[in-house]
């Protein structure tokens, strides 16, 4: 069974509307130019509405879920997770040609030097990418080490693509490449991660 995110559970649905509305929230408190009382006023509306959603709460963030068919979907994920409000959300589709692209846009919240995107957070999306084009050959594991070259600034407020691909297995260990570009292909940033599958995990089909 494929898993359908959020389609027939109108609570998560609530949830992942909220999630976006935070984001939306979050943009406009990075870039709002309305006076300091108005300012304290939404601040105090807003510790309202945080004390009504503590009224129940978990320790953890909505949990990664496996389907019959090997389909992930984690909702609370801080890349991919359209139940996290710290997540883009970023959405990663298998490449017709070869690994995994996502369509990023990066919104002025994620400055990092003046007009650029931060450089912590395309390492964050290229971890990611990373290890999911890894997870899509059928070797899932954890980050053991990520090298970063940041060829260009990357801007935000325009589209971008990420794409990563498996390089090669040796072992429990796998490598990937992947990268930030402009859609023309002028490549931002790009990214060599080498992952390694918990032994736990071997055998694991995910997609
Ligand atoms: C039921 C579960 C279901 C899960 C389903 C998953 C579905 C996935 C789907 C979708 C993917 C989405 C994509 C996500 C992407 C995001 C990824 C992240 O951000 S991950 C967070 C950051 N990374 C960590 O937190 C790792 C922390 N480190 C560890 O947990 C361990 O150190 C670990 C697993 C990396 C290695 O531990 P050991 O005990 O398995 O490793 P040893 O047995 O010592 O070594 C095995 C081989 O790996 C090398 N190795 C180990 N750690 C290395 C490292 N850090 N760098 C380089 N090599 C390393 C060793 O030298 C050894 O190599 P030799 O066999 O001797 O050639």
């Amino acid at each position: 069974m494929t898993i359908d995110v959020a389609a027939h559970d109108a609570r998560l649905e609530a949830l992942c509307a909220l999630a976006q509305e935070t984001r939306d929230f979050m943009d406009a408190v990075a870039l709002t130019e309305v006076g300091g009382s108005e300012i304290a006023a939404v601040a105090a509306e807003l510790a309202a509405l945080t004390a009504r959603l503590r009224l129940a709460a978990r320790e953890t963030p909505q949990p990664l879920e496996i389907g019959a068919d090997g389909t992930v979907r984690h909702l609370g994920n801080a890349v991919t997770g359209a139940a996290n409000p710290h997540a883009l959300p970023l959405v990663v589709e298998r490449d017709p040609e070869r690994g995994v692209r996502a369509d990023i846009a990066f919104r002025p919240l994620h400055e990092g030097p003046p007009s650029a995107v931060h450089g912590g957070i395309s390492a964050m999306i290229l971890d990611h990418v990373l290890g999911q084009a890894v997870a899509a050959a059928g070797v899932a594991g954890l980050t053991g080490t990520l090298t970063v070259r940041y060829r260009a600034t990357v801007p935000y407020g325009r589209p971008l693509v990420a794409t990563a691909e498996h390089t090669r297995s040796e072992g429990r260990k796998s490598w990937a490449d992947g990268r930030i570009a402009l859609p023309d292909g002028t490549v931002l940033v790009e990214a060599t991660g080498l992952f390694v599958t918990p032994a736990e995990w071997v055998g694991l089909k995910v997609t």
